[in-house]
């Protein structure tokens, strides 16, 4: 199995946002080193998620890149993702780990080494760790981590760690340097002027 991409894209799919503009820009820049991680509101009809999902997994095919669908693991499976991404409202990773298969890239929500240790065992693939700093994009979220939040879950696991929430190319050499594999993002692409220059400062900050 190709090694995990280092970029997360999730989807914004907020009023006024295109998530799809968006996910084809970065797709130009990252390729197969791009996570396309498809997220939408809880008040998305499964009918939206699986034509949104599906329309991804067909954008990300040729360029070999990775998608996956948050939470809804049966859209997961009917659009023929990757895998699937679940946190602690979503079905449990032991759960969610037989639904997807042995094989399919499945990630988890943790915020502490605990929690963590606890996903891994259950069989996440890698772990999604934040918020690391400030974000609008979510409501009712715990205080930030920042990079030192990271670098305790990066001590207690050996899967990948995903650092998110508020995450820019500014905020990426600390958090690398916490140990950080990679970094999934909303805002930094869904709201940039451009988002395939974007991509490539992300990208360029996670692999020099
Ligand atoms: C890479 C990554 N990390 C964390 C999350 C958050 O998942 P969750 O806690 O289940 O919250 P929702 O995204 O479902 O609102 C994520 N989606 N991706
Ligand atoms: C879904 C989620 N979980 C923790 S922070 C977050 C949102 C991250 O969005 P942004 O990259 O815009 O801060
Ligand atoms: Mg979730």
């Amino acid at each position: 199995m190709p090694s995990l991409g280092r970029l997360h894209l999730v989807t914004d799919t907020r009023p006024g946002r295109d998530p799809l503009a968006v996910v084809r820009a970065a797709l130009g820049v990252a390729g197969p080193d791009l996570v396309v991680q498809v997220r939408v509101e809880d008040a998305a009809t499964d009918r939206e998620a699986y034509d949104l999902a599906g329309r991804i997994v067909a954008l990300c095919a040729p360029y070999r890149a990775t998608c996956l669908v948050n939470d809804r693991l049966h859209v997961a499976l009917a659009v023929r993702a990757d895998g699937g991404h679940v946190g602690a409202d979503d079905l449990p990773v032991d759960a969610a780990r037989r639904v997807l298969g042995p094989d399919a890239v499945l990630g988890a929500t943790a915020r502490e080494p605990v929690a963590a240790r606890a996903a891994v065992d259950a069989g996440a693939g890698y772990l999604g760790v934040g918020p690391c700093h400030h974000t609008s994009t979510k409501d009712g979220l715990p205080d930030p981590i920042g990079p030192a939040g990271i670098r305790a879950v990066v001590d207690a696991v050996d899967v990948p760690v995903i650092a998110i929430g508020g995450v820019t190319a500014a905020t990426v050499p600390a958090l690398r340097a916490a140990g950080a594999y990679g970094v999934a993002v909303v805002g930094a692409l869904s709201t940039a002027a451009d988002p395939a220059r974007a991509t490539a400062e992300l990208l360029r900050e996670l692999t020099c």
